[in-house]
């Protein structure tokens, strides 16, 4: 158990290299799929991995749709769509549509962009169980009981010892 009840069990911290590498390995998995001409990044989070992917793959269209889900690790009542998805974009052959987010959690957010681009293909570099069945393609899964920490939200600090200061 950890000190602060807010804080999910247990801990996943990623580097920016580890991210890096995890959203080429990303574009690998994607690249059979498809083929892809425009991207909808699921902001904030979507919106790193959504660059790396469209260089690795050749996509220029980039669109963005805007969905809060949490406050300070804990899922709000309600989502909130702060700005929505072109309607331009809405209007393509979903098929040649990927939606990509960091990760998916309980799946709700996930689960409301495909409500609006149903037949889109949807791909998130992490997985939780329970968002998984939202997913059409990942990369790691961590367990339900992981907060997972991006390194846009890091920054180094001191560690102490396992074994505590006496050693
Ligand atoms: O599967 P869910 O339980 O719905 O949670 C996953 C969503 O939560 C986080 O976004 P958040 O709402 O914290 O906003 P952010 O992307 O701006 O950080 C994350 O980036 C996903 O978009
Ligand atoms: O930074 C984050 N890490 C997570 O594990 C998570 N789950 C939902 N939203 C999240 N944001
Ligand atoms: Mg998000």
């Amino acid at each position: 158990m950890t000190n602060d009840a807010r804080l999910p069990e247990k801990a996943f911290p990623v580097s920016w290299d580890q991210f890096h590498r995890d959203c080429r390995a990303l574009a690998w998995r994607l690249n059979g799929q498809g083929p892809f001409d425009a991207i909808v990044a699921i902001t904030r989070g979507g919106l790193v991995p959504s660059a790396i992917v469209a260089r690795e793959l050749g996509v220029r269209i980039i669109d963005t749709i805007s969905v809060v889900s949490y406050g300070e690790f804990k899922q709000l009542e309600n989502l909130d769509v702060l700005k929505d998805i072109d309607q331009h974009l809405a209007a393509r052959d979903p098929k040649s549509i990927l939606i990509v987010d960091d990760l998916v959690d309980t799946g709700k957010t996930a689960q409301l962009v495909r409500q609006r681009l149903p037949g889109a293909h949807l791909a998130t570099v992490y997985a939780k169980p329970m968002g998984r069945p939202q997913v059409d393609t990942y990369v790691t899964e961590v367990s339900q009981d992981t907060w997972i920490y991006f390194p846009w939200d890091l920054g180094y600090s001191f560690q102490p010892p396992i074994r505590g200061p006496g050693g």
